[in-house]
């Protein structure tokens, strides 16, 4: 992936004496760790047990995992600091999505940086167990010479067929096809176009797939719906030739209904990368599998391979990176996933509308005539321009969120994200109404955001507009107050009388005060000055800068 889809890193970590903490207790290659390594403190440990893993989970703020570690509802509920759990893979069944979502914790994934290596393992299991290669080595090096026991079949002119015609079944449709084997799928949810396109004819019901099948292969997620979806019935219609294998999920076949089907000799040999239990149990029926002279099994190799190693580090660390930064990641599981290219365009978007946001809470609970709290207000998002044909808002709207509760966050120290943006607005009773406007009259930019509120009766409502000029962010409207501005740093916003003088007595207190002025921005026609400052401004400055004749209201915004 292009580097350049992720956005900056907003916050150096490299000179932070407590640097974030970043937990991998699996292997993971080391190609996306050099992302991380320079702004965070990262921990692999070797051989972590639940236990250990459940009393260290508390200290970390994003965890980076395989298919081995179990990430419980105990787990993620302990885990205070965290932010994202991040699948270096393709399946979450190791982790309660569900519970990650209710705790505010992003869950990202690699979606298909290990496809071709898992369709590849596929391919090598059907040629495994069909010319019996594992049977014929084993053979050669008890100094046996077996020829005849070990006669094969070829898998040319057979029929392959696919359960879940996903991203690894399609690649194994496309390698099956290849090697001039009919392909028959079943996937309620696959495109026929697509499917027609890569020479795989599609069914609707298992009972039109199964009895075809000289070999059957499975590629859907391990979910309710798909536990035991090969089991001792669906077995019995297949032929007794057919050969079965399994690079998706122990549990999608039966175990036991497979073994004694094998035992039977009702279905004639599998190939198995995946078991319910990993390691299989002592005793169990994954065990028993392993061991059994018509399997060929492998400890679920699927994704090991150099380059899907390297792929899937690389994707997770990048995202991990971005959130830990406050950005976004390119494919959580528990979010809407954003495509890399609407992810460019909303960025920066992204960035000004949680200045926005937190510009809104810091200025206006500074006046006296407003309410010192944004919860149970009624706000309006209004995206203009370009910006207002964008259908995925969810980061914007979970920017705006962020921004205006950063300030006042009591959400368990967890920062907002597009997971639990909702649901911290409902906590705070914030009403948030997204308008777009495509045909705006009069618009100077080619998009424009503005913040409104109605107000509560007897109280004003309040506006900030802001727009996107290349990567920068700019407020142009403060109020009744046109201006232009970057959110960035402190920033002091006074109201004045329109009168002589005020600029000098405000430049002398800050003056005295060791308070530097980056830049000031005084609103056209209007008493309204905002200045970008550098140095510490403490109460006493914004007490004297209140005490100032002709000064009606000072706020000091953090940004
Ligand atoms: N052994 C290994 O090391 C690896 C295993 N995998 C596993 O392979 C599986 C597939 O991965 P992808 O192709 O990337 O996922 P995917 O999400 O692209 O494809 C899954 C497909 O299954 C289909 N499906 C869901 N329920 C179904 C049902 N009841 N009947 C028929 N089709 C159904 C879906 O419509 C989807 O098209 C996952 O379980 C993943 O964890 C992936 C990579 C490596
Ligand atoms: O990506 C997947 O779903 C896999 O099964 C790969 O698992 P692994 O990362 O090799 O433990």
């Amino acid at each position: 992936m292009a580097p350049s889809a992720f956005p900056e890193t907003s916050f150096d970590h490299t000179e932070t004496p407590n640097r974030p903490k970043i937990l991998i207790p699996e292997k993971v290659s080391p190609d996306g760790l050099a992302l991380l390594s320079p702004y965070f403190e990262i921990h692999q440990p070797k051989n972590l047990s639940a236990e250990d893993l459940l009393a260290q989970i508390p200290t970390y703020q994003a965890l980076i995992i395989r298919s081995e570690t179990k990430v419980t509802a105990s787990v993620l509920a302990a885990a205070t600091k965290l932010k994202v759990v991040a699948r270096a893979g393709v399946g979450v069944d190791n982790v309660d999505v569900d519970a990650a979502t209710k705790n505010g914790i992003i869950v990202v994934n690699s979606p298909s940086g290990n496809i071709v290596a898992a369709a590849e393992h596929t391919i090598a299991l059907l040629m495994a167990v069909a010319r019996n290669v594992p049977a014929g080595d084993r053979s050669l090096r008890n100094g046996g010479w077996e020829r005849s026991k070990l006669i094969g079949t070829e898998v040319g002119g057979k029929t392959l067929g696919i359960i879940g015609l996903g991203k690894v079944g399609l690649k194994v449709a496309r390698m099956g096809v290849g090697l001039g084997m009919k392909v028959v799928a079943l996937d309620p949810y696959a495109s026929p176009e697509i499917a027609a396109a890569a020479n795989v004819s599609l069914v609707g019901k298992l009972e039109d797939l199964l009895p075809k099948a000289d070999f059957l292969t499975i590629h859907t997620p391990l979910i309710a719906s798909t536990l035991d979806l090969i089991s001792t019935k669906e077995l019995a219609t297949m032929k007794k030739t057919a050969k079965i294998l399994n690079v998706a999920r122990g549990g999608v076949y039966n175990e036991q209904a497979l073994l004694d089907a094998l035992e039977a000799g009702t279905i004639a040999g599998a190939g198995l990368d995946v078991f319910t239990s990993e390691p299989p149990t002592p005793g169990s029926a994954a065990e028993a599998l392993c061991r059994h002279p018509k399997v060929v099994a492998t400890p679920h190799l699927g994704a090991s391979t150099v380059e899907a190693q390297e792929n899937v580090s690389l994707d997770v660390c990048a995202q991990v990176l971005s959130i830990l930064n406050g950005g976004l990641p390119t494919s959580a599981v528990n979010a809407p996933l954003i495509l890399p290219e609407e992810y460019r365009k909303l960025q920066p978007f992204v960035r000004l509308i949680e200045k926005m946001g937190s510009l809104y809470t810091q200025h206006y609970s500074s006046k006296a005539v407003t309410s010192r709290s944004v919860g149970g207000k009624r706000f309006e998002l209004i995206y203009e321009g370009e910006l207002a044909s964008i259908s995925n808002t969810r980061p914007l709207f979970a920017a705006l969120v962020k921004g205006l509760t950063s300030a006042i966050s009591d959400s368990g120290g967890r920062d907002v994200n597009i997971v639990n943006a909702s649901l911290i607005a409902k906590e705070k009773g914030l009403i948030i109404n997204e308008t777009h406007t495509r045909e705006s009259a009069n618009l100077v930019y080619a998009s424009l955001v503005t913040l409104r509120t109605t107000g509560r009766p007897g109280e004003q409502g309040q506006v900030i507009s802001g727009y996107v000029s290349g990567r920068g962010i700019y407020i142009s409207r403060l109020d009744r107050f046109n201006t232009s501005f970057v959110p960035e740093g402190t920033l002091l916003v006074l109201h004045n009388y329109d009168e002589p003088g005020k600029i000098g007595g405000v430049g002398g207190i800050l003056g005295r005060h060791g308070i530097n002025i980056k830049f000031m921005s005084v609103a056209e026609n209007e008493a309204l000055m905002i200045l970008g400052v550098q140095g510490a401004v403490g109460k006493e400055v914004e007490l004297e800068l209140r005490e100032e004749k002709g000064i009606l209201d000072v706020s000091v915004v953090r940004l």
